[in-house]
């Protein structure tokens, strides 16, 4: 009796680790409630989703190009249940998260790469399902909404294509926001022409810096499209360069003709996200300010009674959950399937847990009030 109990349970660990192992290869599995391993992309999107850490156990040719996303994979099989015990799923901790929330008034921020649409190779094909979309229209008719993309914020707003949300693109350099008086962290950078026609103006405050950012373009298009698969993207205020489908041997030539061309341009810099390289201008703002910012303009920076919620997979989303940390109001969320060094104070899995928690907590506010 106790051989067959110890079998069934060594067959039940190995199980759970084979799916760790498929999930770090590269297989989308889905983690919502059940056990079992499903075999099948979550999204309808028409490009096969990745795991953006399918590269985790490939060895890197040059040092200096990382995906910053990636751990090893002992660490992943060994290291991610005391993960989620720092940073436990927003999911699972439901209940006790909204036990605080009566009496607060929600505003959620979301970041849309890897945390409403599944990462793919073409970044031109990120697209969200039309669940997803409903899901997001649906909160965002209880609870003022924000998306906070590194895209720029027409394209963005392509992808989300809902109009009862705030945007803001080029990682909170180019926000549309309430035109409300502005009362305190972005003073500095006021620079807005306020249309009184409008209920919304435009926050641009690397506005100087556009005419450089369309010749750093000119110049990487020219320079680096000529490295097979590299992808020289316009996010409007930053430029990004994709390396998701560069060969290895190709990493360093490619890292070099981008810091040639920044070294040209010295008031801006460099940063990484998932398999990509980011160009930006070197001012203070980041997705952080853009969270400050749009409490300003809605209202609510001094509120005792709100509750920002943060939801966000990439390193630039580490500013805004910082910002909501260092308010001790709200609950930063990251979107992550390995341990990652995070501020976050809670987790989702991908893109569908964010699905099913943004659903979850439409219900919640339907049968609370
Ligand atoms: O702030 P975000 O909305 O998360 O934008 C960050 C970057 O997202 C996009 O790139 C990432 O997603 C692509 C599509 O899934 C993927 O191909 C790429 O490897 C990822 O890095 C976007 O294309 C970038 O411009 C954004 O900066």
């Amino acid at each position: 009796m106790n051989y067959i109990f110890l079998l069934l349970v060594t067959f039940k660990i190995i199980k759970r680790k084979l799916m760790q192992l498929k999930e770090i290869m590269g297989f989308q599995t889905s983690h919502s409630h059940s056990t079992k391993w499903i075999p099948q992309p979550i999204f309808k999107a028409k490009e096969v989703p990745i795991d953006v850490y399918e590269n985790s156990l490939i060895q890197r040719t040059t040092p200096n190009l990382i995906d910053h996303s990636q751990t090893n994979s002992s660490y992943i099989l060994s290291g991610y249940d005391s993960w989620m015990a720092r940073h436990p799923s927003a999911l699972n901790s439901f209940e006790r998260l909204m036990k605080t929330a009566t009496e607060k008034r929600i505003i959620l921020f979301l970041d849309y790469d890897g945390t409403l649409s599944p990462i793919v190779n073409d970044p031109d094909r990120a697209f969200m399902s039309e669940e997803m979309r409903a899901t997001v229209h649906e909160v965002a008719t209880y609870f003022p909404t924000a998306i906070i993309s590194g895209r720029s914020r027409d394209k963005v707003q392509d992808f989300v294509k809902l109009n009862n949300l705030y945007y803001a693109g080029s990682h909170g350099m180019d926000i549309m926001a309430p035109s409300v008086p502005i009362t305190s962290s972005a003073g500095e950078h006021i620079e807005i022409s306020i249309n009184k026609s409008c209920t919304e103006v435009p926050f641009q405050p690397a506005k100087k810096y556009l005419p450089a950012i369309r010749e750093i373009l000119r110049i990487l298009r020219d320079e680096v499209e000529e490295i097979k698969g590299a992808m020289v993207e316009d996010n409007g205020f930053c430029v990004s360069v994709h390396f998701r489908l560069v060969q290895e041997k190709d990493y360093g030539l490619l890292e070099e003709k981008v810091k040639s061309v920044l070294e040209k341009h010295p008031q801006f810099c460099l940063t990484e996200g998932k398999k990509v390289m980011e160009i930006r201008p070197s001012i203070n703002w980041n997705k952080g300010n853009a969270v400050e910012y749009f409490l300003d303009t809605l209202g609510l920076s001094s509120c005792n009674d709100i509750l920002p919620v943060y939801i966000g997979d990439d390193r630039t989303d580490e500013d805004a959950f910082k910002v909501i940390q260092g308010r001790e109001q709200g609950y930063p969320i990251i979107v992550s399937s390995v341990p990652r060094e995070t501020n976050a104070l809670y987790s989702l899995r991908d893109p569908s847990e964010v699905q099913i928690f943004l659903s979850r907590l439409a219900k919640w506010r339907k049968t609370a009030y």
